[in-house]
């Protein structure tokens, strides 16, 4: 546990791949105020370095796999423990499975809440390969994206039930998550206001 962290508000954005977690995030900032760490991104910043590790990350990403959890688990805590000053933590795309969630607990802070956005898998599908076209995403391309969707499926769903069960977890329905980004802002809205 990361004494500097203690009394911060720690916020998982949990979602398949394309269901708008940094969509919302975006907003989530520009109201809030809050610190946003999207792990992609940070993967995706480490592969731009042309490091070896991050053509190695490339690689596993390009497959649709999760990287090491202890990788991006390091990331995250880096970044948290230079921002201690913000209000709190968005933790964008994170955790992926449970014992990432369970790992971070342990070693950064327990989670106040998980923000869990359910759209349907061809709906993803479909949004990813849109913004494929625009993105220069090296996983955006349909193939990739079939195998993040098994990956979600897989690793990430039981995360859900996990918060849950915790009774830590705030869901966007799907008929909600389904609509546009300002309906489904509205929403998050009633989340972030009562923290
Ligand atoms: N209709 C609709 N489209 C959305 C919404 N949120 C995001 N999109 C679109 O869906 C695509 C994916 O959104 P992102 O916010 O990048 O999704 P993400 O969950 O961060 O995706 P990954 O980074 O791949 O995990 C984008 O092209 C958005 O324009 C929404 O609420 N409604
Ligand atoms: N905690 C994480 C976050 C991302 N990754 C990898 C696997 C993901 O497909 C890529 C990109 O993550 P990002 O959250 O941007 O995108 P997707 O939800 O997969 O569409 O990074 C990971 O292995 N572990
Ligand atoms: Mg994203």
């Amino acid at each position: 546990m990361a004494a500097e962290l203690a009394g911060k508000k720690i916020i998982f954005i949990v979602g398949g791949p394309g269901s708008g977690k940094g969509t919302q995030c975006e907003r989530i900032v520009a109201k809030y105020g809050y610190c946003h760490l999207s792990s992609g991104d940070l993967l995706r910043a480490e592969v731009a370095s042309g490091s070896e590790r991050g053509q190695e990350l490339q690689e596993i990403m390009k497959r649709g796999e999760l990287v090491p959890l202890e990788t991006v688990l390091a990331m995250i805590r880096d970044k948290m423990l230079a921002n201690t000053d913000a209000k709190g933590f968005l933790i964008d795309g994170y955790p992926r499975e449970v014992d990432q969630g369970k790992q971070f607990e342990s070693s950064i802070a327990s989670a106040t809440s998980v923000l869990y956005l359910d759209v349907a898998t061809e709906t993803m599908v479909q949004r990813l390969i849109k913004r494929g076209q625009t993105s220069g995403r090296a996983d955006d391309n349909e193939e990739t994206i079939r195998a993040r969707l098994n990956t979600f499926e897989k690793a990430t769903a039981p995360v859900v039930d996990f918060y849950k069960q915790q009774g830590k977890l705030f869901e966007i329905e799907r008929s909600v998550a389904e609509s546009s980004p300002d309906d489904v802002f509205a929403k998050v809205c009633l989340l972030f206001d009562k923290l």
